[in-house]
């Protein structure tokens, strides 16, 4: 290589570098994985040794990744909080341990061995037994002061107790999400059509660095601490202080081992890896460092590392897998998400059958075809992505996978934005996961206000046809009867492509007998999963004859079932039976098989079929039956809903017009245009002009507006939700007021406020005669300033000249404290 081809590979490697330590550190997201970037970083490294000439004193091999961000105070680090060199080789490893034997003079010395937890590291500071500073690491030399968030972790102690605690010192390690955390937030964000977290690590230390303690405290990070710093602390081996460490309260991981060469550690190194995924965090190797503090400050540092310590990495799993079919997932927004459903596949301890595909892109930037080999691979990522296709393994005449045009759940032609990764159905008024989304935003809480009207009810309604817009929910009420019985979930239910209802053998067979539990039947089944039905059917007679349970009854009803099945032209379904034949088993005497047939093929459940036939049961038929159900609406549930959805109609005209859902109404311009217009109609019949005169109205808002009352749609529903009794005009003053001590104030509070949660100083402000703004602005009178009020607001205000108080002196002005 050319002097001048190094220059340009290190410039290029330097730019790489340095765009990847912004969006890991800053913005909490990867594009690549751990290996290659730390592949890029070894290249450069490598480079700037064969070419010192080039060695910018700012390269991303001298420094330390991260960065201060702007919105908190920072701290200089008392020590420096270094990284840690890496490798992923054994025999650099060895290498290592030879420059350790040199450094040392080749006298004796211990490795104390941690796993390498992958989370983000924090630095605590305590003085006289209290915790008085927590910091990120940002450059290594500043970091983030992020107190208020460290202690929403809960088994960080806030004071330590005990006899010989340094008046000073400091405890470091690392903060991470539990993997079970992270997959709960996933899960929710998947149900609420967001976008997932990549990754536990990524998702910590976003979480960190948030504004708001309370939604920190949601998260439940947690913290295993590795270091013990000070100058007085009265230990001179890192085993000692992790004793101390963990005698003062500190929770650190019982995973670690002292070795007395490097043949231990490799022993170690080979304990973990495996069993590594067994553990409630990721890991993503083992630090091994010299256990003897003296021996440390012999070896010493590089700019970047200490060089009594290292990292060895394992290397991301990998695993072949078959590319079995795709599934399109929809969001509440109408984003699709592609999910690559994968013959099982053992990886990383765990089973894996779904890989992640991201969008169009990267299917066709894999190249993926159908039936095809590919590699699976789980580096720092919860959800296993595909990395390869085995081309060698591909099958002769495979096709690309043609990515769809329709939406899979309502067939709406898919629209991609110009720029844009991911597809999206542009049908928001009915296509059923944004319809669900649309009615979630209708009654929550700030909005409509029907809290008995939880996802799961609202999912059951919209699939079961009883809501296709908000105006369904006030017509329920006639329709209370129907209600009764309705299934809270299809998962037992399949129907086969020409559209006959199946219901699965487990609950099939606990309908048919008597006295067997669901839970045993269910095993059984397990048990004889894929096997043929006869079979099945045969070895469930023997099951019921070992049970003992009423046997002659069930073994006659078993008879029965195969009879039926015998003679029914019906298709058959792995692990399942046809819901009509089911039927007929338990109340043909009423009905025959071809009517259940015909009542089954526009249902999509038992209940669904029953109200249609509408049959006089007896009472013993209707427990069978009930038998059959999912879960289903009790006559509290339905009582409690529709009390909900009544008590609703009195909500004030600005939170229905939030509830609507206009684009770019927010509650507070739901607020401005309630109290402008009073009147929907006025609303409506509002031009450009008027709109823009309205403070906070801009351009956007009076075209989203424009749009939404041009639509005849829009115009019919809010037409149906008055005949409702729904309150379309503002009742003015109808809310009283507590005081009028802030009246004709503009307020906003920022930072930590210690009598108020975030939405109730808004109620407060305006209980009170106030108006309460988001956005820091001249227009307000003042700002309360709580704790660690932002910095950058903080600035802006003083720019703008804007008083702020203290929360006393508010508390104090609304006649709160003396
Ligand atoms: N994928 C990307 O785009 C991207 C970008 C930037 C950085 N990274 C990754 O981030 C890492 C670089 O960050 P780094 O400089 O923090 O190095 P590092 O994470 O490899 O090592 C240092 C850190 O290890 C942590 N650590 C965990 N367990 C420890 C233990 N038992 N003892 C001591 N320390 C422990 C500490 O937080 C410490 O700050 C690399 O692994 C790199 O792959 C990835
Ligand atoms: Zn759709």
């Amino acid at each position: 290589m050319t002097p001048q081809q190094a220059k340009a590979r290190i410039e290029e490697l330097t730019k790489q570098i340095n765009y990847h330590n912004h969006i890991y550190y800053q913005e909490h997201r990867i594009e690549i994985s751990d290996f290659e970037f730390d592949k890029l970083l070894e290249e450069l490294i490598s480079l700037e040794s064969a070419f010192p000439e080039f060695l910018a004193s700012d390269s991303p091999s001298q420094r330390v990744g991260g960065t201060i961000t702007k919105e908190f105070e920072t701290a200089l680090h008392e020590y420096r909080m270094l990284s840690l060199g890496n490798t992923y080789s054994e025999e650099e490893l060895l290498a290592f341990d030879e420059r350790v034997a040199k450094g040392l003079g080749h006298r004796e010395y211990e490795y104390f061995c941690e796993l390498k937890f992958d989370g983000v590291a924090i630095s605590l500071v305590y003085e006289n037994g209290r915790l008085v500073r927590a910091v990120t690491r940002g450059d290594g030399t500043r970091g983030d002061v992020v107190t208020e968030n460290i202690k929403t972790i809960r088994n960080i102690p806030l004071h330590i107790k005990g006899d010989n605690i340094p008046e000073k010192f400091e405890v470091r390690g690392e903060i991470f999400l539990p993997k079970k955390e992270f997959e709960k937030i996933n899960e929710e964000r998947e149900a609420n059509g967001e976008a997932l977290l990549a990754n536990p690590r990524n998702a910590a230390s976003g979480t960190v660095k948030m504004q708001d303690s309370s939604i920190v405290a949601k998260r439940r990070l947690n913290c295993y601490f590795y270091q013990l710093l000070g100058d007085e602390i009265g230990v001179d081996k890192h085993d000692e202080a992790i004793h101390l460490i963990e005698k003062w309260g500190f929770n650190v991981s019982p995973t670690y081992t002292k070795c007395k060469d490097i043949r231990e550690v490799l022993g170690y190194i080979e304990s973990w890896k495996e069993d590594r995924f067994t553990l409630p965090l990721d890991t993503d190797g083992v630090v091994l460092k010299i256990n003897d503090y003296e021996q440390r400050e012999e070896l010493g540092f590089t700019a970047k590392i200490p060089r009594w310590a290292i990292a060895y990495k394992y290397q991301a799993e990998s695993a072949e897998s078959e590319l079995l079919s795709i599934t399109y997932q929809v969001g509440r927004t109408g984003a699709i998400t592609p999910v690559a459903n994968l013959a099982p596949v053992h990886l990383a301890g765990t089973t894996v059958k779904r890989a992640s595909l991201h969008n169009a892109n990267e299917i066709e930037r894999l190249g993926l075809h159908e039936g095809d080999t590919v590699f699976v691979e789980k580096g720092g990522e919860i959800i296993p992505k595909i990395t390869g296709v085995a081309l060698e393994k591909r099958k002769n005449g495979a096709k690309p996978i043609a990515y769809i045009d329709l939406c899979p759940e309502c067939g709406t032609l898919l629209e991609r934005k110009e720029g844009e990764a991911k597809h999206f159905c542009p049908n928001t008024k009915s296509c059923p996961p944004q319809l669900l989304g649309r009615i979630e935003h209708f009654v929550h809480k700030r909005a409509m206000d029907i809290d008995s009207l939880g996802t799961e009810r609202i999912k059951t309604l919209i699939d079961q046809h009883y809501i296709r817009n908000f105006a369904d929910l006030y017509e329920l009420e006639g329709k209370a009867d129907q209600l009764l019985g309705l299934e809270m979930s299809q998962d037992q239910y399949q129907k086969s492509d020409d559209g006959y209802l199946f219901i699965s053998l487990t609950k099939a067979f606990f309908a048919l007998t008597d006295g067997l539990s669901l839970s045993a039947i269910q095993k059984f089944t397990e048990r004889h999963t894929d096997q043929p039905l006869k079979r099945v059917i045969k070895a469930f007679e023997l099951f019921i004859r070992a049970s003992n349970k009423k046997v002659a009854q069930n073994v006659g009803t078993l008879m029965k079932l195969e009879e039926i099945l015998e003679n029914s032209p019906l298709p058959q379904m792995e692990d399942h039976l046809p819901v009509p034949v089911v039927l007929n088993v338990l109340i043909g005497n009423w009905i025959s098989l071809s009517k259940l047939v015909e009542a089954s093929m526009h249902e999509n459940t038992v209940h669904g079929i029953l109200l249609k036939l509408n049959l006089p049961l007896s009472r013993e038929q209707e427990d069978r039956v009930k038998k059959l159900k999912a879960n289903t609406f009790q006559e509290g549930v339905i009582s409690n809903m529709l009390e909900g959805i009544r008590a609703s109609k009195s909500q004030p005209f600005e939170k229905l017009l939030f509830a609507l859902g206009i684009r770019n109404i927010g509650e507070n311009t739901a607020q401005i245009l309630a109290k402008h217009f009073k009147n929907i109609d006025a609303l409506k019949n509002a031009g450009a002009e008027e709109l823009l005169n309205i403070n906070g109205v801009g351009e956007t808002l009076v075209s989203s507006i424009h749009e939404y009352f041009k639509d005849p749609e829009n115009l019919e529903l809010i037409e149906r939700l008055k005949t409702h009794g729904l309150n379309f005009v503002l009742v003015e003053e109808e809310r009283k007021l507590e005081s009028t001590s802030l009246e004709g104030l503009k307020i906003l509070a920022s930072g930590k406020l210690n009598h108020f949660k975030r939405d109730e100083i808004i109620d407060f402000v305006e209980a009170n005669g106030g108006q309460y703004l988001k956005s820091v602005s001249k227009a307000l009178d003042f700002i309360i300033e709580g704790e660690d009020m932002g910095p950058s607001k903080k600035e802006k205000a003083e720019k703008l000249g804007v008083k702020m108080i203290s929360e006393d002196e508010f508390l104090q002005m609304v006649g709160k404290k003396a």
